[in-house]
Protein backbone atom coordinates (compact mmCIF):
# COMPACT_ATOMS: atom_id res chain seq x y z
CA UNK A 1 0.00 0.00 0.00
CA UNK A 2 2.83 2.13 0.49
CA UNK A 3 3.72 2.91 -3.32
CA UNK A 4 2.41 6.63 -4.20
CA UNK A 5 0.42 7.56 -6.66
CA UNK A 6 0.73 10.89 -8.06
CA UNK A 7 -2.85 12.19 -9.32
CA UNK A 8 -2.36 14.43 -12.58
CA UNK A 9 -5.22 17.51 -12.70
CA UNK A 10 -5.67 20.51 -14.25
CA UNK A 11 -5.43 23.94 -12.17
CA UNK A 12 -8.59 25.35 -12.29
CA UNK A 13 -10.48 25.39 -8.89
CA UNK A 14 -12.97 22.90 -10.14
CA UNK A 15 -9.99 20.43 -11.30
CA UNK A 16 -8.62 20.66 -8.31
CA UNK A 17 -12.11 19.75 -6.61
CA UNK A 18 -12.53 16.98 -8.71
CA UNK A 19 -9.08 15.64 -8.35
CA UNK A 20 -9.52 16.42 -4.48
CA UNK A 21 -12.14 13.98 -4.49
CA UNK A 22 -10.37 11.20 -6.13
CA UNK A 23 -7.39 11.86 -3.83
CA UNK A 24 -10.28 11.54 -1.35
CA UNK A 25 -11.56 7.91 -2.31
CA UNK A 26 -7.99 6.39 -2.39
CA UNK A 27 -6.77 7.69 0.94
CA UNK A 28 -9.99 6.42 2.48
CA UNK A 29 -8.73 2.94 1.23
CA UNK A 30 -5.40 3.89 2.87
CA UNK A 31 -3.37 4.35 -0.33
CA UNK A 32 -0.39 6.90 -0.30
CA UNK A 33 -1.93 9.66 -2.94
CA UNK A 34 0.06 13.04 -3.97
CA UNK A 35 -2.17 15.99 -6.46
CA UNK A 36 0.01 17.09 -9.61
CA UNK A 37 -1.69 20.28 -11.02
CA UNK A 38 -0.23 20.48 -14.72
CA UNK A 39 -1.14 23.25 -17.38
CA UNK A 40 -3.58 22.33 -19.56
CA UNK A 41 -3.81 23.98 -23.45
CA UNK A 42 -6.89 24.62 -22.98
CA UNK A 43 -6.55 26.91 -19.74
CA UNK A 44 -3.55 28.89 -21.28
CA UNK A 45 -5.57 30.34 -24.76
CA UNK A 46 -8.56 32.07 -22.89
CA UNK A 47 -10.02 33.97 -25.88
CA UNK A 48 -10.01 31.60 -28.73
CA UNK A 49 -13.30 29.49 -28.54
CA UNK A 50 -12.72 25.76 -28.51
CA UNK A 51 -14.36 24.76 -32.11
CA UNK A 52 -11.55 27.22 -33.78
CA UNK A 53 -8.84 26.19 -31.92
CA UNK A 54 -9.45 22.58 -33.49
CA UNK A 55 -7.58 20.44 -31.36
CA UNK A 56 -9.60 17.93 -30.07
CA UNK A 57 -9.65 16.58 -26.20
CA UNK A 58 -7.25 20.15 -25.80
CA UNK A 59 -8.23 19.71 -22.26
CA UNK A 60 -6.97 16.54 -21.57
CA UNK A 61 -3.96 16.17 -24.23
CA UNK A 62 -1.00 17.75 -21.54
CA UNK A 63 -2.25 14.78 -18.51
CA UNK A 64 -2.29 12.28 -21.29
CA UNK A 65 1.32 12.84 -21.95
CA UNK A 66 1.85 12.95 -18.12
CA UNK A 67 0.53 9.92 -18.11
CA UNK A 68 2.08 8.13 -20.58
CA UNK A 69 5.44 9.21 -19.74
CA UNK A 70 4.85 8.60 -15.93
CA UNK A 71 5.24 11.88 -14.38
CA UNK A 72 1.61 10.95 -13.19
CA UNK A 73 -0.13 7.71 -12.27
CA UNK A 74 -3.95 8.85 -12.76
CA UNK A 75 -5.38 11.76 -14.13
CA UNK A 76 -9.28 13.28 -13.39
CA UNK A 77 -11.24 15.02 -16.30
CA UNK A 78 -14.55 16.17 -16.18
CA UNK A 79 -15.64 13.24 -18.84
CA UNK A 80 -17.27 15.60 -21.13
CA UNK A 81 -13.97 17.25 -22.03
CA UNK A 82 -12.67 13.58 -22.39
CA UNK A 83 -12.75 12.46 -26.26
CA UNK A 84 -14.52 9.52 -27.12
CA UNK A 85 -11.59 7.85 -28.13
CA UNK A 86 -8.64 7.92 -25.34
CA UNK A 87 -5.16 7.15 -26.58
CA UNK A 88 -3.75 4.18 -27.01
CA UNK A 89 -2.40 2.39 -23.60
CA UNK A 90 -4.58 4.96 -21.96
CA UNK A 91 -8.28 3.75 -19.60
CA UNK A 92 -10.96 4.65 -17.82
CA UNK A 93 -10.88 3.20 -14.86
CA UNK A 94 -13.57 4.57 -12.45
CA UNK A 95 -16.50 7.08 -12.97
CA UNK A 96 -17.93 8.71 -9.74
CA UNK A 97 -21.25 8.88 -9.25
CA UNK A 98 -22.93 11.57 -10.83
CA UNK A 99 -23.52 15.29 -9.76
CA UNK A 100 -25.71 18.03 -11.24
CA UNK A 101 -26.24 17.32 -14.48
CA UNK A 102 -28.17 20.16 -15.96
CA UNK A 103 -27.01 23.51 -17.12
CA UNK A 104 -28.04 27.06 -15.79
CA UNK A 105 -28.29 30.46 -17.00
CA UNK A 106 -26.91 33.18 -14.58
CA UNK A 107 -28.38 36.05 -14.83
CA UNK A 108 -27.55 39.81 -14.97
CA UNK A 109 -31.10 41.47 -13.40
CA UNK A 110 -34.01 39.10 -13.81
CA UNK A 111 -35.20 36.64 -16.51
CA UNK A 112 -38.35 38.45 -17.10
CA UNK A 113 -36.60 39.05 -21.08
CA UNK A 114 -37.03 35.55 -21.58
CA UNK A 115 -40.82 36.20 -21.57
CA UNK A 116 -40.40 39.23 -24.17
CA UNK A 117 -40.11 37.63 -27.89
CA UNK A 118 -39.15 41.49 -29.11
CA UNK A 119 -36.37 42.02 -26.55
CA UNK A 120 -33.10 41.28 -28.36
CA UNK A 121 -30.91 39.25 -25.44
CA UNK A 122 -27.00 39.09 -25.33
CA UNK A 123 -26.30 35.78 -23.96
CA UNK A 124 -22.85 34.46 -23.69
CA UNK A 125 -21.73 30.85 -24.13
CA UNK A 126 -18.66 29.93 -26.38
CA UNK A 127 -19.98 26.15 -26.12
CA UNK A 128 -21.19 25.26 -29.85
CA UNK A 129 -24.02 23.06 -28.54
CA UNK A 130 -25.18 25.80 -26.27
CA UNK A 131 -25.23 28.19 -28.56
CA UNK A 132 -27.08 26.58 -30.91
CA UNK A 133 -29.98 25.06 -28.25
CA UNK A 134 -30.56 28.69 -27.10
CA UNK A 135 -30.72 29.99 -30.75
CA UNK A 136 -33.28 27.71 -31.67
CA UNK A 137 -35.33 28.56 -28.90
CA UNK A 138 -34.77 32.44 -29.12
CA UNK A 139 -33.67 32.85 -32.25
CA UNK A 140 -33.63 36.60 -32.20
CA UNK A 141 -31.12 36.41 -28.88
CA UNK A 142 -27.37 37.84 -29.85
CA UNK A 143 -24.69 35.30 -28.66
CA UNK A 144 -21.29 36.09 -27.25
CA UNK A 145 -18.07 34.21 -26.58
CA UNK A 146 -16.91 33.70 -23.36
CA UNK A 147 -13.97 30.92 -22.30
CA UNK A 148 -12.29 30.64 -19.31
CA UNK A 149 -12.55 28.61 -16.36
CA UNK A 150 -15.66 29.00 -13.88
CA UNK A 151 -14.62 31.43 -12.16
CA UNK A 152 -12.87 33.85 -15.23
CA UNK A 153 -15.84 33.48 -16.67
CA UNK A 154 -18.23 34.55 -13.89
CA UNK A 155 -16.19 37.25 -13.45
CA UNK A 156 -16.33 38.44 -16.99
CA UNK A 157 -20.02 38.16 -16.96
CA UNK A 158 -20.24 40.43 -13.83
CA UNK A 159 -17.65 42.73 -16.09
CA UNK A 160 -19.84 42.71 -19.60
CA UNK A 161 -23.22 44.27 -20.13
CA UNK A 162 -24.47 40.84 -21.13
CA UNK A 163 -27.88 39.81 -20.08
CA UNK A 164 -26.37 36.40 -18.80
CA UNK A 165 -24.18 33.15 -19.51
CA UNK A 166 -24.85 29.52 -19.39
CA UNK A 167 -22.85 27.43 -17.32
CA UNK A 168 -22.96 23.45 -16.26
CA UNK A 169 -24.63 23.11 -13.05
CA UNK A 170 -22.13 20.71 -11.85
CA UNK A 171 -18.90 23.19 -12.31
CA UNK A 172 -20.88 25.89 -10.38
CA UNK A 173 -22.48 24.02 -7.31
CA UNK A 174 -19.14 21.78 -6.89
CA UNK A 175 -17.11 25.09 -6.04
CA UNK A 176 -19.73 26.50 -4.12
CA UNK A 177 -19.98 29.58 -6.82
CA UNK A 178 -23.66 29.33 -8.08
CA UNK A 179 -25.01 32.90 -7.64
CA UNK A 180 -28.37 32.86 -6.94
CA UNK A 181 -29.46 35.06 -9.85
CA UNK A 182 -29.28 31.59 -11.33
CA UNK A 183 -31.94 29.40 -12.95
CA UNK A 184 -31.75 25.75 -14.48
CA UNK A 185 -32.15 25.55 -17.92
CA UNK A 186 -34.30 22.50 -17.36
CA UNK A 187 -35.54 22.32 -21.57
CA UNK A 188 -31.25 22.15 -22.61
CA UNK A 189 -30.31 18.90 -22.65
CA UNK A 190 -26.88 18.37 -21.50
CA UNK A 191 -23.32 17.51 -22.69
CA UNK A 192 -22.89 13.76 -22.93
CA UNK A 193 -21.41 13.23 -19.57
CA UNK A 194 -21.73 15.97 -17.98
CA UNK A 195 -21.81 16.00 -14.61
CA UNK A 196 -19.97 13.31 -14.62
CA UNK A 197 -16.04 12.73 -13.00
CA UNK A 198 -13.75 10.36 -14.68
CA UNK A 199 -10.23 9.12 -13.70
CA UNK A 200 -8.19 7.66 -16.14
CA UNK A 201 -4.77 5.29 -16.04
CA UNK A 202 -2.11 3.33 -17.87
CA UNK A 203 -3.82 0.17 -19.01
CA UNK A 204 -0.81 -1.72 -17.62
CA UNK A 205 -1.09 -0.16 -14.25
CA UNK A 206 -2.59 -2.81 -12.49
CA UNK A 207 -1.76 -1.37 -9.13
CA UNK A 208 -4.08 1.69 -9.96
CA UNK A 209 -6.76 -0.30 -11.93
CA UNK A 210 -7.13 -2.44 -8.42
CA UNK A 211 -7.52 0.88 -6.22
CA UNK A 212 -10.02 2.76 -8.36
CA UNK A 213 -12.31 -0.12 -9.30
CA UNK A 214 -14.26 0.26 -5.84
CA UNK A 215 -15.64 3.96 -6.42
CA UNK A 216 -16.41 2.80 -10.31
CA UNK A 217 -20.18 3.81 -10.20
CA UNK A 218 -21.58 1.44 -12.29
CA UNK A 219 -24.90 2.89 -13.15
CA UNK A 220 -22.52 6.29 -14.17
CA UNK A 221 -20.45 4.34 -16.23
CA UNK A 222 -23.29 2.42 -18.06
CA UNK A 223 -25.53 5.97 -18.49
CA UNK A 224 -22.37 7.97 -19.59
CA UNK A 225 -21.12 5.79 -22.04
CA UNK A 226 -24.70 5.24 -23.86
CA UNK A 227 -24.70 9.00 -23.98
CA UNK A 228 -20.49 9.01 -25.51
CA UNK A 229 -21.41 6.14 -27.87
CA UNK A 230 -24.43 8.61 -29.22
CA UNK A 231 -21.87 11.23 -29.68
CA UNK A 232 -19.45 8.86 -30.55
CA UNK A 233 -21.20 7.38 -33.64
CA UNK A 234 -22.79 10.62 -34.63
CA UNK A 235 -19.66 12.71 -34.88
CA UNK A 236 -16.74 11.68 -32.49
CA UNK A 237 -15.75 15.03 -31.38
CA UNK A 238 -16.06 16.91 -28.05
CA UNK A 239 -17.25 20.77 -29.17
CA UNK A 240 -20.56 19.70 -31.11
CA UNK A 241 -23.84 20.67 -31.12
CA UNK A 242 -24.51 16.92 -29.39
CA UNK A 243 -26.78 16.73 -26.34
CA UNK A 244 -27.19 13.15 -24.82
CA UNK A 245 -29.01 12.29 -21.54
CA UNK A 246 -29.35 8.65 -20.22
CA UNK A 247 -31.07 7.54 -16.69
CA UNK A 248 -31.74 4.18 -14.92
CA UNK A 249 -34.92 3.21 -13.29
CA UNK A 250 -37.11 0.22 -13.22
CA UNK A 251 -34.20 -2.21 -14.63
CA UNK A 252 -34.58 0.27 -17.66
CA UNK A 253 -32.60 2.38 -19.73
CA UNK A 254 -34.10 5.92 -20.64
CA UNK A 255 -31.81 7.53 -22.96
CA UNK A 256 -32.54 11.51 -25.11
CA UNK A 257 -30.63 12.56 -27.57
CA UNK A 258 -29.86 15.89 -29.81
CA UNK A 259 -28.92 16.83 -32.75
CA UNK A 260 -28.60 20.58 -33.78
CA UNK A 261 -27.18 22.53 -36.32
CA UNK A 262 -25.14 25.17 -35.22
CA UNK A 263 -27.98 28.46 -36.29
CA UNK A 264 -30.65 25.99 -34.34
CA UNK A 265 -32.63 25.87 -37.80
CA UNK A 266 -32.97 22.25 -37.44
CA UNK A 267 -33.10 20.00 -35.11
CA UNK A 268 -33.20 16.06 -34.75
CA UNK A 269 -34.57 14.46 -31.27
CA UNK A 270 -34.64 10.97 -30.51
CA UNK A 271 -35.51 9.27 -27.06
CA UNK A 272 -35.01 5.14 -27.02
CA UNK A 273 -35.69 2.98 -23.87
CA UNK A 274 -34.20 -0.64 -23.39
CA UNK A 275 -34.25 -3.08 -20.62
CA UNK A 276 -30.84 -2.72 -18.75
CA UNK A 277 -29.66 -6.10 -20.30
CA UNK A 278 -29.53 -4.26 -23.83
CA UNK A 279 -28.33 -0.93 -22.65
CA UNK A 280 -24.92 -1.37 -24.26
CA UNK A 281 -26.50 -0.71 -28.01
CA UNK A 282 -28.85 1.95 -27.35
CA UNK A 283 -26.62 5.15 -27.45
CA UNK A 284 -25.27 3.08 -31.08
CA UNK A 285 -28.72 2.33 -32.07
CA UNK A 286 -29.99 6.03 -31.57
CA UNK A 287 -27.26 7.78 -33.30
CA UNK A 288 -27.80 5.48 -36.53
CA UNK A 289 -31.05 6.35 -36.51
CA UNK A 290 -31.01 10.12 -36.80
CA UNK A 291 -28.29 9.62 -39.14
CA UNK A 292 -30.78 7.69 -41.70
CA UNK A 293 -33.54 10.16 -40.92
CA UNK A 294 -31.20 13.06 -42.24
CA UNK A 295 -28.87 13.94 -39.49
CA UNK A 296 -25.83 12.78 -42.06
CA UNK A 297 -26.40 16.49 -43.58
CA UNK A 298 -26.15 18.29 -40.32
CA UNK A 299 -22.79 16.37 -39.37
CA UNK A 300 -21.29 17.17 -42.35
CA UNK A 301 -22.16 20.81 -42.43
CA UNK A 302 -21.17 20.92 -38.70
CA UNK A 303 -17.91 19.18 -39.54
CA UNK A 304 -17.05 22.13 -42.52
CA UNK A 305 -17.85 24.85 -39.73
CA UNK A 306 -15.42 23.76 -37.36
CA UNK A 307 -12.78 22.66 -39.29
N1 LIG B 1 -16.31 22.78 -20.89
C1 LIG B 1 -15.74 23.11 -19.64
C2 LIG B 1 -16.31 22.31 -18.53
N2 LIG B 1 -16.01 21.00 -18.41
C3 LIG B 1 -16.69 20.50 -17.34
C4 LIG B 1 -17.41 21.53 -16.78
C5 LIG B 1 -18.27 21.44 -15.59
C6 LIG B 1 -18.49 20.04 -15.06
C7 LIG B 1 -19.37 19.21 -15.94
O1 LIG B 1 -20.09 19.77 -16.79
O2 LIG B 1 -19.35 17.98 -15.76
C8 LIG B 1 -17.18 22.68 -17.52
C9 LIG B 1 -17.73 24.02 -17.28
C10 LIG B 1 -19.03 24.29 -17.99
O3 LIG B 1 -19.38 23.60 -18.95
O4 LIG B 1 -19.71 25.29 -17.62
Amino acid sequence: MNKEIKIGTRESQLALWQANKVKGLLDAQGYNTTLVPIKSEGDIDLVTPLYEIGVQGIFTKSLDIALLNGRIDIAVHSLKDVPTQLPKNIIQVAVLERGPVKDLLVYRQDTAFLDQPAYIANIATSSVRRKAQWLRKYPKHQLHNLRGNVNTRLQKLAAENWDGAIFAAAGLERINVRPSTSIELDWMLPAPAQGAVVAVCREDDDFCRQACAPFNDLATALCTRVERDFLRTLMGGCTTPISAYATISNDTIHFSGELCSIDGQQLFTIAEQAPLADAGLIGKIAAEKILAQGGDKIVAEIRNAIK
